[in-house]
């Protein structure tokens, strides 16, 4: 599990980027970190990786401090962030390399990632698109086998046929002990894969809800035309029509179209 308790964190004196901020992440889920530009979701990713420290509260995870940066916490969690760069070798000198820091990492999981990617480990990284580039880092991030999966902006780079592989990777690699948390703007890419929705705002939590509870309360519609009804909480027009979201009455679980909830609790016309 990790734990955040009472965390702030300041760059500098003057600005708090989080309030008291509370917050876990349980195993046996993807959680979707969603907020606007400069709300501090990178921010709140480096107080967990251990590449930041909080200017008060704690973060815990698994037990231990991400700041210590001790080996077994090194080997729990694998970052993929969104700028990165991968030192001049072959694929297969970089795993070499870098394999042995992760105890559970998989050489077949990679092989078969990179040849479904259609990448050949002989390849120099610096002879790697940037696409291409990003599918081994996912590749060597799913094989690793960490508890904690950590993504920033993994589909960025990706063209469309890799997004959907990347779903159905993230599907295949994901079992009840790990945590996997992604933050997105493109929202679209992750609907389908995301456990958790967490919406971050002006230093805070604004929600925090599984997908489930979501589709419980509310119901997520598109039609052709606007609805003149009271019972609609929040509608936008979008490319094909009106998109709406109103209370759930019924037994059944539909779908929930994050990118229009995350909307809808920003414009605050939802009470979850
Ligand atoms: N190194 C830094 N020094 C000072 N301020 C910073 C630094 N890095 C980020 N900030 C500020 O902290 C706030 C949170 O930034 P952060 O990068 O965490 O946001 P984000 O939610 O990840 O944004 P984005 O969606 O654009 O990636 C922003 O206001 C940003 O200007």
């Amino acid at each position: 599990m990790i734990k955040i308790q009472s965390m702030e964190y300041n760059y500098s004196k003057k600005i708090n980027i989080f309030k008291d901020m509370n917050l876990e992440f349980s195993s046996g889920k993807i959680y979707g970190l969603l907020g606007k530009n400069g709300v501090g979701k990178s921010t709140l990713i480096k107080n967990i990786t251990g590449m930041l420290f909080p200017t008060k509260g704690s973060c815990e995870v698994f037990g231990l401090t991400p700041g210590k940066r001790e080996v077994k916490f090194l080997q729990y969690l694998f970052f993929v962030p969104e700028e990165y760069h991968l030192p001049n070798l072959t694929i297969k000198e970089l795993i070499s390399v870098y394999k042995d820091f992760y105890p559970k990492f998989d050489i077949d999981q990679f092989d078969a990632y990179i040849n479904e990617f259609n990448i050949s480990k002989d390849k120099r990284t610096t002879e790697l698109s940037l696409g291409q580039k990003k599918k081994i880092l996912i590749g060597f991030a799913l094989s690793a086998n960490t508890k904690v999966l950590i993504m920033d902006e993994p589909t960025n780079g990706l063209d469309i046929p890799s997004k959907i592989t990347f779903r159905n990777m993230i599907k295949d690699a994901f079992k009840e002990d790990r945590i996997v948390i992604i933050t997105s703007h493109q929202v679209r890419d992750l609907d389908e894969l995301i456990d958790t929705v967490i919406i971050m705002h002006d230093g805070q939590i604004l929600l925090n809800l599984d997908k489930d509870d979501i589709a419980n309360k509310l119901q997520f519609e598109l039609s052709d035309n606007k609805k003149d009804d009271a019972a609609v909480l929040y509608q936008e027009k979008v490319s094909n029509g009106f998109a709406s979201i109103q209370k759930n009455t019924s037994d059944i679980l539909g779908y929930v179209d994050i990118e229009l909830l995350f909307n809808a609790v920003l414009a605050q016309k939802l009470k979850l």
